[in-house]
């Protein structure tokens, strides 16, 4: 009989730390790992260039790293509590608390890759749950998607606020270069690091 907890191909995150059998400890690894998952949202938030309305930060990367090394589920978890982290008011996105807090701050100019987030990390873990996370040409397809999803929500919501040029010029145009570094870094970098943890093994 198979089992649906255990896929055939585990994430990093279950390779390092695998899980348990008892439904309690299940429970505490995924609420550790989401916290993690959250808290790495917030440095990279900011670690940014505070241009405005969008600002340059490491957020999409992080999310895709979460993804690939968390699996859909996982991930899609820590970046739900990094929005209501933020929606219950503490200063986790790049803007705050300058430009504002909560679910004020949600709704303005970046709202839409904050959503955007959620949905990526969840496409890049489902590829990755599939075996993506150990091929660089694989990952590549699957953060790129990812990175796409984000940018998607993040411009249509940002021109429903200032138009679609001033979108495309503000939200999309000066991010492209570093968002093809960031896809390129982590797709790289996953399967690295699962040669590294293979030969532990
Ligand atoms: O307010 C936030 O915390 C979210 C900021 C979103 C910034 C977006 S993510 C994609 C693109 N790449 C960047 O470096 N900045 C924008």
């Amino acid at each position: 009989m198979s089992d649906i907890r255990f896929p055939a191909h585990p994430t990093l995150a279950g390779a390092v730390w695998p899980e348990a059998a008892s439904t309690r400890l299940r429970f505490g690894r995924a609420a550790l790992l989401a916290l993690l998952g959250s808290a790495v949202m917030a440095l990279s938030a900011k670690l940014s260039v505070p241009f405005y309305p969008v600002p340059l930060t490491l957020e999409s990367l992080a999310v895709i790293l979460i993804g690939a090394a968390f699996g859909a589920r996982l991930a899609g978890a820590a970046l739900v509590l990094y929005l209501v982290e933020g929606a219950l008011g503490l200063p986790v996105f790049a803007g705050t608390p300058a430009h504002g807090l909560g679910l004020a701050y949600m709704a303005g100019p970046t709202g839409g890759y904050l959503l955007g987030f959620v949905l990526a990390a969840v496409v890049v873990g489902f590829f990755a749950e599939r075996g993506a996370d150990r091929s660089v040409p694989r990952l590549l397809g699957a953060m790129a998607l990812g990175h796409a999803i984000l940018f998607a929500t993040g411009y249509a919501w940002l021109a429903r606020l200032i138009g679609p040029e001033a979108a495309w010029t503000a939200g999309v145009l000066p991010f492209l270069l570093g968002t093809a570094v960031k896809t390129l870094l982590g797709a790289l970098l996953v399967p690295s690091v699962w040669n590294l943890v293979g030969k532990r093994r």
